[in-house]
């Protein structure tokens, strides 16, 4: 345990931020649609593209440079007088090393770090700042399961086992107490009692009753029923 890094989980809201790829094989491809389903703006740096990459730049979905890696790439995006313009010359929210080439992507985390810009570096952990996890989506839910390194593909069947306790049911049921709790908070303003209807919540059987299929989604009424039936 000794020599493992102690990584912290966070959940980044990248959209409308812009992201760099240096690369544009496989991983690259994977990391790209992971970008681009949380709406950020992408830039991929490669003298090639994977027929999928391909296809998003000719529907605009990203842009491409297509040319090599070269140092400074990074760092305009730093130090730009139109760093702010609508042209995306701003600093880069995150940047992803995933060239074939270890030289590249150390010169690519070299820059990043310089800049203290978050950056994976996909042929040696031990370079990147961030490194990504296995995931599982149930609308809002997210599971995010990690080996911190040790292995990507234990990683994978631990996130499938994980995967199968989890239905779709859950997306229905975080909807609702996402909707029930914008509810509570937007009407109920005492602290102690918003804080009691929050863990009365929990104790609901909806989980069960959309498992059953007999769950029917309550309109404003009947949760605001609910709330006022909670605090008597
Ligand atoms: C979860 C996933 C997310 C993603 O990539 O977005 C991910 N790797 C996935 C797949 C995968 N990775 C590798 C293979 C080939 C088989 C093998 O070698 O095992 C496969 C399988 C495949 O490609 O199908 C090889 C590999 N991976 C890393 C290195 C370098 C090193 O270990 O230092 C090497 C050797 C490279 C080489 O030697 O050439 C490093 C990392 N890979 C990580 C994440 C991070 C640790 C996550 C954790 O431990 O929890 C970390 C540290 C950094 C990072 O990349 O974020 C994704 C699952 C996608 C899915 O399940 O569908
Ligand atoms: N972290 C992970 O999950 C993971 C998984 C598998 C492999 N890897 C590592 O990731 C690296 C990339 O794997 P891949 O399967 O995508 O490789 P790949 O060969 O499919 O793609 C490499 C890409 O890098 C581009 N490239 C090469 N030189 C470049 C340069 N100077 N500037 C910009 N782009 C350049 C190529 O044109 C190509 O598009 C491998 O070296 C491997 O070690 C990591």
């Amino acid at each position: 345990m000794s020599d493992s890094i102690h990584y912290l989980p966070i959940m980044l809201d990248c959209r409308d931020q812009a992201c760099l790829i240096v690369g544009g094989g496989q991983v690259a491809e994977r990391k790209s649609i992971s970008l681009l389903q949380a709406g950020a703006i992408l830039t991929i740096i490669s003298p090639t593209l994977t027929p999928k990459l391909q296809q998003l730049v000719n529907q605009q979905q990203l842009i491409w440079h297509a040319r090599e890696y070269q140092t400074g790439d990074i760092a305009y995006h730093c130090t730009s007088d139109e760093k702010l313009s609508e042209f995306g010359y701003r600093p880069y929210f995150l940047v992803h090393a995933v060239t074939s080439v270890p030289e590249i992507n150390n010169q690519v985390a070299t820059e990043a770090k310089t800049y203290c810009i978050p950056v994976n570096v996909a042929h040696q952990r031990e370079q990147s700042t961030f490194i990504n996890p296995n995931v599982i989506r149930r609308g809002r839910l997210t599971i995010a399961v990690t080996t911190s390194g040790a292995g990507p593909l234990a990683g994978r069947y631990i996130a499938k086992e994980i995967n199968q306790h989890f239905g779709n049911e859950y997306e229905i049921y975080i909807d609702f107490l996402y909707h029930l709790r914008e509810t509570i908070v937007q009407k109920v303003s005492d602290e102690s009692l918003r804080k009691s209807l929050l863990h009365q919540v929990m104790s609901l059987s909806i989980l069960e009753e959309i498992r059953q299929g007999i769950f029917e989604p309550w309109n404003e009424q009947q949760i605001e029923h609910w709330i006022n039936q909670s605090i008597e």
